[in-house]
């Protein structure tokens, strides 16, 4: 090996190095507390700090400054971190969302704090700890990652840590102290930051922005790993770090030279690029994390107060002028986020990006330096720079589609990264680069009213985007993706069209910034703003322009009021306690984690009164109205034969208020009231069948009743079988469901029923076998183009969106099923008695009845064909089902084929026409109800 060679192996084996122990460091951390620690870098800059603070100001010995900042200063800070901020949140369920924000939050804090504390300018004199050769820092990797690995393998605190990482309760329950074994993971994985920063600082700029970013960067390192891997960890960090090195003997000629300088001094930041864009995304175990809550409405007044709030610069002059044009810019990029984030619901950190991409395309447009255009006057420019740059969502647009949580803040984080560090700060595309502002509003004042209209234009397209139909559809999406799939929402278009939305506001804002700062500076749109920018719209109320708005203030003014980084600090400190104010923005996500069958086990008070209303009083059946044909001869079981259940099936959902009589011993199962066992009403209905809601207008989605109407196609699976890795869970399965009749699906749990739902309703594909609706051949289509084609369906766990109305909720699907008809949803809520003052109510803290029926009628609001029903009387009291019987039975009577998974042998018995038993991943019996049942009625023994 040449010398050459060697010396620039041995430089990248350093730097590889540190980003080694920043890899352990984040894994250990993430296997303790399932907390990517986004803060992991603000505390390699602190712990770095602390010791530069000790040595150069303080006059103190290195290694004992060091032992007092390595060995009580950093861990001290992650055991602090995990008590008073991490540890809370877990105590209130660990929603991924609130400690994803939490720990951007303490990264912001950090950053922020330490601008305040040792001044935003980059130090060049951090102490030496290790000489750059890389031996003793590739002793200190191996010695601690060799520590780790065993420490994890074959300690008992290992084991409680992986026990903690697998489940944190069921931990708790065999006698692991999950609080003392994430407070080691999260002093231990400070150490390493703490490490990584006092190695780096002295070959680094050392400054409050620049060091974090740095180290955050090797996240990549950990991403490889899959949060998991050690070795693997250690092996591409040091690979990165030698190939860096390395690439930097290369000297090609022309365009080449620039762009391969920037990815050998940024070869961290592709890793990271390639591991959150293209490797398959981690934390797949944070189900559903949602940014964003139920957004509180202004207070009456508050939007007249803001506006005159934003007139009143415009009587300021000089420097408070000029510093209050940044607000409205700024404005318009938090906007930005609302769309994404507070509509939407996809985290997004890389909207510094697009904001900077908007300044960047808007000076190149205006000198005439953009590829390809003609120069253009300022405002066209700033219009075309818009045009250019929103299509680049797709940069973030794209990821979200697949990803969600973790994984998807850690995509945009990279891309945000990724173009601060490939187009920012490369001289070749920035430099020499002015902005200047339009003719006519060179001033302050008038560029400032210019903004204010700029603003204005901004919110009313936020408003336009986040009202209507599309607005329902993102709050649905948001709420709850795959009920939004469910009622028909197309969920990737939609994410696209968020992006999309979200990059050309935060280019006009960009822009704006850029014209009122009359450059562009990279600075202004570092991938730190991002972050900041994130936390700063989520605590103020993600889904609220007006908390945009008064984020962009706060931002603005703290910073201009006092030292840089006050904002920053008080933002974190904000985020850090966000999760934890009861009625915050998280509150609509605690409601949704509560609607589970069951799940709400006390109505609200008002909730209890308008449940009283619709019900009646306690006990007797529901006044729920139904088709005109459902009479009381079909109101299905009585009170007192219901609770028969399938063998090994699960334990009833608890009931509701109206309570359970005990279950007549020795009833045979499947013998409703009022209906001999056996005998079923003729399964074809005639048109005049329609059910007709209480003004006798047809219920809604109803086919035209014409004598001409085409027969209705039904829903057919032919050998279907699916396979969960090696495990067999449908093997060779038939089912019809014709139109008009209802058939039901029986078996134990583990059975194969939800498999069998989930391919008929397109959320899992077979491995072979063919799905049919009518003729046409739907097995690979997904769930929310069934939807559209006349297929839907309502969950087992309730998947109704929280922070709508019950009418906005029926109202999604209506306008994203099968038939537009504006009369559906009124239809619907009549027809479920769901039209009182319930209507406006939100869906988050209704009953769990009422829920079951909000998502019924979403369901019925598409004009379905087929309905598919898994376990609808979960969660459902006596009086509840019985009416939930007479709505489905009025329905098969108009047409519908109806499927029924259901534990509940005795509503499968009044409501069936058919039902199939499956056990082990195969249908082993069919037949009319009576025969079935009482089958398995004996086989179960008395
Ligand atoms: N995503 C998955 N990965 C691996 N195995 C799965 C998955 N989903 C289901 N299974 C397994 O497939 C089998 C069938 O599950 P399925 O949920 O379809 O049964 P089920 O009859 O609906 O049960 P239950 O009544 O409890 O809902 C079970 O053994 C289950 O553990």
């Amino acid at each position: 090996m040449s010398s050459l060679t060697y010396d620039l192996t041995l430089a990248g084996l350093s730097v590889g190095a540190a980003a080694a122990l920043s890899g352990i460091g984040l894994i250990v951390t993430y296997r303790a507390t399932g907390v990517l620690n986004f803060a992991h870098g603000a505390i390699a800059m602190v712990c770095a700090y602390v010791l530069r603070n000790c040595v150069v100001e303080w006059g103190w010995p290195l290694w004992w400054s060091a032992a007092l900042t390595l060995l009580v200063v950093a861990p001290g800070l992650g055991a602090a971190l995990e008590r008073f901020v991490f540890r809370p949140l877990s105590v209130l369920g660990g929603d991924p969302a609130q400690t994803l924000v939490a720990s951007i939050g303490v990264f912001v804090l950090l950053v922020g704090g330490a601008a305040l504390l040792w001044g935003p300018g980059a130090r060049d004199d951090a102490p030496v700890l290790v000489a750059a050769e890389p031996w003793g820092q590739l002793a200190v990797v191996a010695v601690l990652g060799a520590a780790v690995a065993v420490g994890i393998r074959r300690t008992r605190f290992g084991r409680e840590l992986r026990a903690v990482v697998d489940d944190r309760r069921l931990a708790v329950l065999g006698g692991v102290d999950a609080d003392r074994v994430a407070a080691a993971g999260w002093a231990f994985g400070s150490f390493t930051a703490g490490l990584t920063g006092v190695l780096l600082a002295p070959y680094v700029r050392l400054d409050p922005y620049g060091l974090p970013l740095l180290v955050m960067e090797v996240v990549a390192v950990a991403v490889a790993a899959r949060m998991r891997v050690l070795t693997v960890a250690v092996a591409v960090a040091l690979g990165i770090g030698v190939a860096q090195s390395q690439l930097t003997r290369l000297h090609p000629s022309g365009w080449g030279e620039p762009l391969l300088q920037a990815v050998g001094a940024n070869l961290f930041v592709v890793a990271l690029l390639i591991a959150a864009l293209a490797l398959p995304g981690v934390g797949a175990r944070d189900a559903l994390p949602r940014p964003a809550g139920a957004r509180a409405p202004a207070p009456p007044g508050a939007w007249i107060v803001a506006g005159v709030l934003f007139l009143l610069p415009l009587g300021l002059a000089g420097r408070d002028l000029h510093t209050a044009v940044q607000v409205p810019a700024l404005s318009v990029v938090l906007l930005s986020l609302v769309v994404v984030t507070g509509r939407g619901g996809q985290i997004s950190l890389g909207q510094a990006a697009y904001a900077g991409l908007g300044a960047l395309f808007t000076a190149l447009l205006a000198a005439g330096r953009f590829p390809g255009l003609p120069r253009l006057p300022e405002l066209a420019a700033l219009a075309a720079a818009v045009v250019l740059v929103a299509p680049l969502g797709v940069l973030t647009g794209w990821p979200a589609i697949g990803r969600r949580g973790l994984a998807l803040a850690l995509a945009t984080f990279a891309v945000g990264v990724g173009v601060s560090r490939f187009v920012f700060d490369q001289p070749y595309a920035t430099s020499g680069l002015s902005l200047g502002r339009p003719a006519g509003f060179d001033g302050d004042r008038a560029y400032y009213a210019l903004e204010l209209a700029l603003l204005a234009g901004a919110l009313l397209a936020v408003r336009a985007l986040r009202g209507g139909r599309t607005g329902r559809a993102l709050a649905a999406m948001r709420d709850h993706e795959s009920g939004a799939r469910a009622a028909g929402v197309r969920v990737p278009a939609l994410k696209l069209l968020a992006f999309v939305s979200g990059a050309a506001l935060a280019a006009l804002g960009g822009g704006m910034l850029g014209m009122g700062l009359r450059a562009f500076d990279p600075g202004a749109y570092d991938p730190v703003r991002g972050l900041l920018w994130f936390a700063a719209v989520v605590v103020l109320g993600a889904d609220s322009a007006l908390g945009a708005l008064l984020a962009a203030a706060l931002l603005v003014g703290l910073d201009a009021g006092t030292r840089g980084g006050v904002a920053a600090a008080v933002i974190g400190v904000l985020a850090v306690l966000v999760g934890r104010f009861p009625g915050g923005p998280y509150e609509a996500l605690r409601a949704a984690g509560r609607l589970r069958p069951g799940g709400p086990p006390e109505p609200t008070p008002l909730g209890a009164r308008v449940r009283r209303r619709l019900r009646g009083p306690e006990p007797g059946p529901a006044p729920v109205p139904v088709a005109a044909g459902a009479t009381a001869a079909d109101a299905g079981p009585r009170a007192g034969t219901r609770g028969k259940r399938v063998p090994g099936g699960r334990p009833p959902a608890p009931r509701g208020a109206g309570g359970e009589p005990p279950a007549a011993p020795g009833r045979a199962a499947g013998t409703p009231a009022g209906r001999p066992g056996g005998t079923r009403r003729p399964a074809a209905p005639g048109p005049s069948a329609a059910p007709r809601t209480g003004d006798g207008k047809a219920s809604p989605g109803r086919r035209d009743a014409t004598a001409a109407s085409p027969p209705l196609p039904g829903l057919g699976a032919r050998a279907l079988r699916v396979r969960y890795g090696g495990f067999t869970a449908l093997d060779g399965v038939d089912l019809d469901l014709p139109a008009g009749r209802v058939t039901a699906i029986v078996g134990p749990n583990g059975a194969g029923k939800s498999t069998l739902f989930h391919c008929l309703a397109g959320t899992v594909r077979p491995v072979r076998g063919t799905v049919r609706f009518g003729a046409r051949d739907i097995t690979r289509l997904p769930a929310h183009a069934r939807t559209r084609l006349g297929i839907a369906r309502t969950f087992q766990q309730l998947a109704v969106f929280p922070t709508l109305t019950v009418a906005e909720n029926v109202r999604v699907g209506a306008e994203q099923g099968r038939v537009r008809d504006a009369g559906a949803v009124e239809r619907t809520l009549r027809l479920l008695g769901l039209d009182g003052p319930v209507r406006a109510l939100p869906a988050a803290g209704l009953p769990t009845g009422t829920l079951r029926r909000v998502e019924l009628a979403r369901a019925l609001a598409s004009g379905p064909r087929v309905l598919l029903l898994d376990e609808p009387a979960a969660g459902l009291d006596t009086a509840e089902v019985a009416a939930l019987a007479r709505v489905l039975r009025a329905l098969a009577a108009d047409g519908t084929a109806l499927l029924v998974v259901e534990h509940d042998l005795d509503l499968v018995a009044g409501l069936a026409d058919v039902v199939h038993v499956m056990t082990a991943g195969r249908i082993v019996a069919s037949g009319p109800p009576g025969h079935v049942l009482d089958a398995l009625g004996e086989a179960a023994g008395p």
